[in-house]
């Protein structure tokens, strides 16, 4: 840990030093403000240059020493030291700005950046503010705006975008600090007055304040239950209204309530947890650290579906060559058309953000019929219809074409992976690599582990997760996995309460309420009613299949809701067909309203089966829902389906819109404390003991006899012995 310098001709270069992201710890912030005193007292010092070691500026204040108690120099009196220099100060940008990093950034003279360096205020996913002055120097330089934009989604903004909005001065392509030291000896002697922006007004649009309660209004409603986003706001009130000083008075007021609050921490365990995720480990003790990734340098999509024509997208928007393949020439058309309607998009959103060299730095698609353009390839990603006897011929086919070093890689919702592995000639470098929708943006990728599936296997699978801009998270081989295996109970749930007397709608209410992106039944709606329809028939859980004479509402000893697939026998499919759980304006409609006719419908069926029904609460809606879902992830630890509570949380909070400020569903259950979720879970299951999923699960139970030990001690609890991974 160190901030050294060296004088180059009249210019003293700091640099800041503290792998791997040169995070500002206490220690850091120590020796980068006695460098910059230094260089200040130096007679033979002109100016500065302040530049972050290994290629990385810094990832902003050091999150590990949030929870300490002692604190170090703060950082706002080094940013006010810097802002303060009579010597011209720059920052030479490499890597990352983040944070307390941009934050230190701004307050140095100008700045200069790397064309790949990213710069942003990303505090708000830590349920947090910009503390160091950066929501007040920000709007001073870029305007209220595009700081709003910035520090209430916390995005990264990339180093030509950012010069577009002025938060740089120059975008370098190669010797970022060279160039810093250049910009830094041309300034000396001149005045700096324009370049302190904490002096400067910010920069405001006509009606301002009616400006901020507009946003203020949105931002409650795009981040439904966060409470940073609408800290954020109120700190640019403050930049507005107040002086400079006051308002640094208000923005620490505002982060120090924050940090004191469950959605920080949740936060915050988000953030380790999506990192912990990556530092995947076997039983075997094959791991993260002994495993090498194999190269990927070109790629196969089978199916241009839904799914295929995001993962092409995906893949390519990632430099990745890509061959995509379809079953016949109409649908080639058709799969092709939409792959290059998405890469134009994706073309339009980087031009708009000033990304020139955009269009020659998408990998290259070519489409074909032809199996025999896989020879080459190093991973196919097989996206065919969900069925295991042509994902089978798919694999046997492909078995014989790939070079003997290809991955195959499934990406089914739920088949078991070793099936299609033992058609292959090489079971070892088969694995489940399940994209969720749309694959080109959202964030998660679940790796599905096979019996044979080897380490390399998975290494590359999880390195393919990181090219892509993914979290990939490990799990083992089970029906739907993890994601879906949880999910497919929470939507079951809620459909059974239908059936006991409460509506979609308020059903879809009371989870959005709690911060869920969207309630089962408009999910439902959305991803449409016959793709579960089509799976259920399959396995024979209904239409032909079923056994004569097999009761309506009861599959085995189980309870089931035979509603949906009578929705679907109407034709009602969702949003495609415009009705479904709601109507919608047209087929292909997206506003969700509710429907007359499925309340009478729900009448009928509830006299015809006989059903009592009940008022039912929002209280028991979310336990009912969530506790099931819950309940289910303690069983898929106990199964070994997953690692640890971190795998199903990042799961939930990047593939599920599960409201990350709760942390993920294991982390919930741990906050409202585990001898509730028992006894919750006892009560209902009481109540309805044909639902056998309400059964408490016996790790649970284990967890809560051991006096309910906090969530990053249950893994100790668990053993390896049922270890699927
Ligand atoms: C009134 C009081 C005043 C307070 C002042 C407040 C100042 C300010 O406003 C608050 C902040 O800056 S809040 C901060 C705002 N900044 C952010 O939110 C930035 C968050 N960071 C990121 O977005 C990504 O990590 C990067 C894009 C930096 C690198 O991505 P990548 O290349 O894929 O790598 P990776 O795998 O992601 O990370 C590698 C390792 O680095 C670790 N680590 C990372 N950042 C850290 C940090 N700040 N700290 C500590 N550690 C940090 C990470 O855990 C991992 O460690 P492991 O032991 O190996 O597991
Ligand atoms: N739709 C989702 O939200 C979603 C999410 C995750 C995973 N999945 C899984 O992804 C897979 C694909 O799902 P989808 O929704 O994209 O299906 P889809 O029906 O939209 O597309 C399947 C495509 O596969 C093509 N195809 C069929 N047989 C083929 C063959 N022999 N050779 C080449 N192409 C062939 C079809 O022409 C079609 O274009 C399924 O296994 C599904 O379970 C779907």
């Amino acid at each position: 840990m160190a901030a050294f310098s060296y004088i180059c001709d009249s210019v003293a270069v700091i640099t800041m030093s503290n792998p791997p992201v040169n995070a500002l710890s206490s220690a850091l912030i120590r020796a980068v403000q006695k460098a910059v005193e230094e260089a200040i007292g130096d007679f033979a010092v002109e100016a500065i240059v302040i530049r972050g070691d290994k290629g990385k500026f810094s990832a902003g204040a050091d999150i590990r020493e949030f929870n300490r108690l002692e604190r170090g120099p703060p950082l706002v009196s080094l940013i006010d030291l810097i802002e303060d220099s009579k010597k011209p100060v720059v920052a030479a940008i490499e890597g990352v700005a983040l944070g307390g990093g941009l934050e230190l950034a701004l307050g140095c003279h100008y700045r200069i950046a790397h064309a790949q360096a990213y710069v942003g205020l990303p505090e708000v996913l830590l349920g947090l503010v910009p503390a160091a002055g950066g929501a007040l120097r920000l709007p001073r330089l870029i305007g209220i705006s595009a700081t709003l934009s910035m520090i209430t989604t916390g995005k990264y903004v990339q180093a030509r975008e950012a010069l577009k909005l002025g938060i740089v001065d120059k975008v370098v392509g190669e010797n970022t600090v060279d160039e810093a030291i250049q910009l830094a000896k041309k300034v000396i002697g001149q005045p700096l007055g324009s370049r302190q922006l904490s002096t400067l007004p910010v920069q405001c649009p006509p009606n301002v304040e009616a400006f901020l309660d507009e946003a203020m209004v949105k931002v409650k409603k795009q981040f439904r239950g966060a409470q940073s986003p609408l800290a954020c706001v109120e700190v640019l009130r403050a930049a507005v209204q107040l002086p400079y000083l006051e308002g640094k008075k208000k923005e620490r007021e505002l982060f120090q309530f924050l940090y004191t609050t469950d959605q920080t921490r949740a936060q915050q365990y988000a953030f380790f947890a999506e990192r912990e995720v990556a530092k995947w480990t076997l039983p075997s003790g094959a791991s993260w650290k002994t495993a090498s990734p194999q190269p990927i340098r070109t790629a196969a999509v089978i199916g241009l579906g839904t799914m295929g024509r995001s993962i092409v997208t995906s893949l390519a928007k990632a430099k990745i060559p890509v061959i995509a393949l379809e079953q016949d020439k109409k649908q080639l058309d058709i799969g092709s058309k939409a792959v290059m309607s998405l890469l134009d998009r994706e073309i339009l959103k980087m031009e708009q953000l000033g990304h020139t060299e955009f269009t020659n730095s998408l990998g290259p698609v070519q489409f074909t019929l032809d199996y025999g353009k896989l020879r080459d390839v190093d991973i196919v990603i097989e996206a065919v219809f969900e069925n295991m006897a042509l994902k089978k011929e798919i694999f046997r086919h492909l078995s014989g074409i790939c070079k003997p070093e290809a991955f195959l890689c499934t990406n089914t919702s739920g088949l078991d992976i070793d099936e299609m592995a033992s058609v292959t000639n090489r079971p070892q470098m088969v694995i489940g690599t399940h994209f969720f929708s749309p694959a080109h943006i959202m964030k998660l990728l679940e790796v599905v582990h096979g019996h044979y599936t080897s380490s390399t296997t998975i290494s590359t699978a999880m390195r393919l997760a990181k090219m892509l801009g993914k979290v990939g998270v490990l799990v083992g081989n089970c029906p739907s996995f993890v994601g879906n295996r949880l999910m497919r109970l929470y939507v079951e749930q809620a459909v059974f309460l239908v059936e006991e007397g409460s509506k979609p709608e308020e059903i879809d209410r009371a989870l959005e309420d709690f911060g869920l992106a969207m309630g089962p039944f408009r999910m439902m709606d959305l991803a449409g009613l016959d793709i579960g329809w089509k799976a259920r028939t399959e396995i024979g859980l209904t239409g032909p299949k079923l056994p004569i004479g097999t009761p309506a509402r009861q599959r085995g000893s189980k309870r089931y809701s035979p509603l949906p697939d009578i929705l679907c026998e109407k034709g009602r499919f969702g949003q495609k067909s415009g009705q479904g759980w709601y109507k919608y304006e047209k087929s292909g409609g997206r506003n969700a309203m509710p429907d007359p006719w499925l309340y009478n419908f729900l009448s009928e069926y509830q006299r015809i089966h006989n059903l009592k029904t009940h008022y039912v609460t929002q209280e028991e809606i979310i336990e009912r829902c969530l506790y099931v879902l819950i309940n289910e992830g303690f069983k898929v630890l106990e199964d070994g389906i997953a690692s640890g509570p971190e795998d199903i949380d990042v799961i939930y909070n990047n593939g599920y819109g599960w409201p990350k400020y709760t942390g993920g569903p294991m982390y919930y259950a741990s906050i409202v404390g585990l001898p509730v979720v028992l006894t919750k879970l006892e009560k209902y299951y009481g109540a309805n003991p044909d639902i056998p999923d309400l059964k408490p699960s016996s790790f649970l139970k284990k967890l809560v006899s051991k006096g309910n030990p906090p969530l990053k001690e249950w893994r100790s609890h668990l053993g390896f012995q049922s270890s699927m991974l």
